[in-house]
């Protein structure tokens, strides 16, 4: 049990300044939104609700050298302060935490209840992936690497499963700019196709925001940058104060 708390502390420290900011909201959200689109409930991180939350964004033994290279390319980043690693369960209330100061019952991992991209239990298989945060620039980089049961075409990732990455590091990079949303329309160029078990760079960035409406263009280039496979862009809407 020591040993496993260990490894959560270590997992969170990514995360762990966030708390010690004073004012959490204002370190999530960029100056130049708008007050009044803010939700009035702070986002918030989550720390370990039971002690057994896996970090499924931190290396594994399946990830390929270039996963890791990029990998520790923007932990060394994040060192520096410019970009944050977004940690990953496997439950999507895990992230999120909405309505309590603690950690309420109803904020604990449901276990009926699966994030998508986390839904095999043998790792290497299906989504590998982790995202960092650029909070200056209104950025996400995800790093992915794409199973051998994510095929569509032979020998090639399933253009739903590239869609899913683009939807969740766009949606990742939403949700910390602007808090809780929900994908509206996602519109994907598939300019190359990506072969399964290779590792790519997703580079996603915010383009506009309007009221509730928050606009994300993203690329998928290959781990060294020289083919481009995807161009898509997505609108996100902002969840309501009631939702
Ligand atoms: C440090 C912090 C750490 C945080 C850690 C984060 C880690 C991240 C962890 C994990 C990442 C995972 C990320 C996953 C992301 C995946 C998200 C999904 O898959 S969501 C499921 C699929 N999407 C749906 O099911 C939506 C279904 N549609 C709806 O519910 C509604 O239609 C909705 C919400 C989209 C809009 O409904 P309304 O009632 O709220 O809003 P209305 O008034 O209709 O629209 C608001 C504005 O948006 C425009 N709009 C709405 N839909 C549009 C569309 N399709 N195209 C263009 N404009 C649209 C409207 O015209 C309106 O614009 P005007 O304000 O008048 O200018």
């Amino acid at each position: 049990m020591f040993r496993c708390s260990v490894r959560l502390i270590k997992g969170l420290t990514q995360i762990t300044w966030l708390r010690e900011q004073p004012v959490l909201p204002n370190l999530l959200y960029r100056r130049s939104v708008p007050a009044a689109y803010l939700p009035s409930r702070a986002l918030r991180v989550t720390w370990p609700c039971a002690e057994e939350v896996k970090d499924f964004s931190l290396p594994n033994p399946s990830w390929s050298q270039n996963m890791r290279n990029l990998y520790n390319k923007y932990m060394e980043l994040s060192q520096q302060g410019s970009w944050i690693r977004l940690p990953s369960y496997n439950v999507t209330a895990t992230h999120l935490i909405g309505k309590a100061e603690q950690c309420p019952d109803s904020a604990k991992p449901q276990v009926t209840t699966r994030l998508f991209t986390r839904n095999l239990d043998v790792e290497g298989l299906g989504f590998e992936y982790v995202m960092f945060y650029n909070q200056a620039e209104l950025r996400t980089v995800g790093i992915f690497q794409a199973g051998p049961y994510l095929e569509g075409p032979i020998g090639l990732t399933h253009g739903g499963a590239i869609a899913t990455i683009v939807d969740t590091t766009s949606g990742a990079c939403a949700i910390c700019t602007l808090g809780k949303v929900k994908t509206a329309n996602l519109n994907i160029n598939y300019r190359s196709p990506i072969t399964l078990g290779s590792t790519v760079e997703v580079q996603c960035r915010v383009d506009k925001i309007e009221g509730r409406k928050i606009f994300m263009s993203t690329e998928i280039r290959s781990a060294d940058s020289q083919v481009l496979h995807i161009e898509a862009t997505a609108l996100f809407i902002q969840m309501k104060m009631s939702e």
